[in-house]
């Protein structure tokens, strides 16, 4: 293994992997902290982990011990996903989690940066933008866990962590990777160890990726992966045999718990034509809602039946007001997590989750320990194969085109 990357969500974990088999690598996403070794054609390794909005106390250990099973497997080189949205409160997880990754390999300048143009995010002067719009003013200020309500990415971090953080502006990266090189090099002279590189174009991202060579660490979006395959294939570390995908036929199902705008947009578009049932947080706290019900549901439809909590920003703040909002996290997604399991054994081969913490409860749910990926659905979400007769597309919030789970489906099912 070469790289070894700790995703803090597992939709996050596969938008890297994507990113990666995308770029050659042979790559495998686990689901939380293997217990053997990986397989020996393994290049890139990915431990998913379900580590962003949990206390940051238990954020760092899990990802220490993640790293130290990727130490293990021999890589020389780390990277940590979060969100390119830098999804995160003023506590944490991001800077502690960085810093804690920092100090286990020593490494004295770790680039931080989220960008991922392809799906609008960029920084550009230390701020995070969304296409046009400043993360605060995305609709990020309103995302159930945690809510983004400052763009300046330095300041957030700034937050979180008890140094200060460097920054690496948007011209210096114009200049190459020597010219970022000896940028990061000034930013730990005065003091820095994590430092915020701007990205504006996926070119910006290959320099970062060719800066970070002979780094530690790094941490970003998946963006911040697009050229290292390139740099590891240049030293020939390589193998270059393709992966292989075959799809998968059967029953489908789609469960929501993801919020953002993109996946109510993509409901909205979907129950037009496909089965969909809305479940209301009240009755998942009531226990009105069981699992038992919804799958027997889905797998009473044809179509694409969907399951959905997803509801706009009022409805969730009245709900976190009426059951707080842990306990209606939790309750929703062991929800899902139960459906999911119900829904595999009554049968369904190819489940589409929208909603990263959603996703990571149905993949815990589901018992799945390693995760082969396959073909991209839309930038950053890839199709993925969880065993011989079970595929899988998870979907982080923010992603996907308009008819993303009619797509899904036929991506999972190879055509
Ligand atoms: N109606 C609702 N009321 C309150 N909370 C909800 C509701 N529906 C879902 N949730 C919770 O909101 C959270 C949504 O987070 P999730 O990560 O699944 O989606 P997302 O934030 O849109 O996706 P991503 O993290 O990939 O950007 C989950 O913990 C989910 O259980
Ligand atoms: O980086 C992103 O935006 C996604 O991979 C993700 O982590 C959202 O949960």
């Amino acid at each position: 293994m070469l790289l070894g990357c700790i995703g803090d969500d597992f939709t996050g974990s596969s938008d890297l992997g994507n990113t990666l088999t995308k770029g050659g690598m042979r790559c495998a996403q686990y689901v939380g902290v293997p217990k053997g070794p990986a397989a020996s054609d393994v290049e890139a390794g990915i431990v998913a982990l379900k580590s962003r909005s949990i206390p940051v106390a238990d954020a760092v250990s899990l990802s220490l011990e993640a790293l130290d099973w990727l130490r293990d497997q021999g890589c020389h080189q780390f990277l940590f996903k979060y969100c390119s949205t830098f999804d995160s409160t003023a506590e944490g997880n991001i800077g502690p989690v960085a810093e804690a990754l920092a100090d286990a390999l020593a490494a004295e300048k770790v680039i931080v940066c989220p960008a991922f143009p392809a799906t609008g995010r960029s920084v550009f002067q230390g701020h995070l933008f969304v296409g046009d719009r400043l993360l605060n003013e995305s609709g990020m200020e309103n995302h159930p866990l945690t809510p983004m309500t400052d763009p300046d990415i330095r300041r957030w971090l700034g937050h979180q962590i008890d140094g200060t953080v460097g920054h690496v502006p948007s011209a210096i990266v114009a200049g190459g990777p020597e010219a970022v090189r000896e940028a990061l090099q000034r930013a730990q002279d005065s003091g820095n160890r994590l430092i915020v590189a701007d990205a504006i174009h996926d070119s910006d991202l290959v320099t970062l990726g060719q800066a970070a060579d002979g780094l530690p660490l790094l941490t970003g979006g998946s963006g911040i992966a697009i050229g290292l395959p390139d740099v590891f294939r240049n030293k020939r570390l390589l193998s270059e045999s393709g992966g292989t995908w075959a799809g998968q036929t059967g029953p489908v199902a789609v469960l929501s718990g993801s919020c953002s705008k993109a996946t109510r947009a993509q409901i909205a578009r979907h129950q037009a034509s496909n089965p969909s049932r809305e479940v209301a947080a009240d009755d998942v706290m009531s226990g009105a809602a069981t699992a038992q019900d919804l799958a027997d549901w889905a797998l009473s439809k044809s179509g694409i039946p969907l399951v959905y909590t997803s509801a706009d920003p009022s409805e969730v703040r009245a709900a976190q007001d009426r059951h707080g909002s842990e306990a209606t996290a939790t309750a929703i997604e062991a929800l899902f997590a139960e459906t999911a399991r119900l829904l595999v054994q009554g049968g369904t081969t190819r489940l589409i989750t929208a909603g990263g913490e959603t996703s990571g409860a149905v993949v815990e749910g589901l018992s799945l320990d390693r995760l082969e990926i396959g073909p991209e659905i839309d930038p950053g979400v890839p199709v993925m194969r969880a065993g011989p007769d079970l595929v899988l597309a998870l979907k982080s919030g923010n992603f996907g085109g308009p008819d993303f789970f009619a797509k899904a489906a036929a991506t999972l099912e190879g055509t």
